[in-house]
């Protein structure tokens, strides 16, 4: 396991140090190959984030913005973490990034899977950057522990893509990109806020099953070392 953590004081020096070093590896990516890659998390942690990020002056339009995971709910639903992403990240210079959703208006939740691994495939590999956040649970992404597909998605055998997850505690069925996806971005960062995450976290650094912390297995298995980023 090799993670670095990154303190900040509190949660708006945290969003303004992770934005700057977001924007400073898209920037990169952009000026190297002409485009760059983000996958991002949703729930309550990353707004100020999105926020600041959204104010920074790179060149936007060759960007491309997905979800690390991604409740099966159209993007009007205010539980949607497109929703969220539209509102808080695709503003201000950042209006001009591409946007690619996982929620796809299919007749289940797999067969949305399934198109959208198609276009996700086409975005090319790894990510630039991989957001992630962590429950209090030790979910990452939607790798929730005893979800319906928790061992498939967490595989290193398992492929890139988007797969379905049902779990107790999830509310609607969700979608999530594998851990073969997210493992080896070239930025990537667990955000997490407060000290009962960091409790959570210290709690999945030590030993047990990874299907009880599923953050476990990008905490221990990860190709990219982890940037923690906390503040109180
Ligand atoms: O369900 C989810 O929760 C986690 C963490 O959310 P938070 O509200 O505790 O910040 C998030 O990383 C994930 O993307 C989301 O779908």
């Amino acid at each position: 396991m090799s993670a670095r953590l990154h303190e900040f004081k509190d949660g708006a020096a945290l969003a303004e140090g992770l934005a700057d070093r977001v924007a400073a590896v898209l920037a990169d990516a952009v000026a190297t190959r002409g485009k760059a890659t983000i996958a991002v998390s949703g729930g309550s942690t990353p707004k100020a984030f999105f926020k600041a990020l959204s104010a920074r002056d790179i060149d936007w339009s060759k960007v491309t913005v997905t979800l690390v995971d991604e409740r099966f709910v159209p993007a009007d639903n205010p539980r949607s973490n497109h929703l969220l992403v539209a509102e808080n990240l695709l503003q201000d210079k950042a209006k001009a990034a591409n946007f690619l959703p996982l929620y796809r208006d299919a007749g289940s939740a797999e067969e949305a899977a399934k198109l959208v691994s198609e276009d996700t495939g086409a975005l090319g590999h790894p990510f630039d950057v991989a957001v992630l956040g962590m429950g209090t649970d030790g979910h990452t992404a939607s790798f929730f522990p005893g979800g319906s597909k928790l061992a498939e998605a967490i595989s290193a055998q398992t492929p890139r893509g988007v797969i379905t997850m049902e779990a107790e505690g999830a509310g609607e069925p969700r979608l999530t990109f594998t851990f073969a996806s997210l493992q080896d971005a070239r930025l990537l960062v667990l955000h997490i806020e407060g000290q009962g995450k960091k409790d959570v976290l210290a709690a999945a650094e030590s030993d047990g099953p990874e299907e009880d912390m599923p953050i476990r297995a990008i905490l221990r298995r990860a190709q990219t070392p982890v940037d923690i980023y906390w503040a109180p």
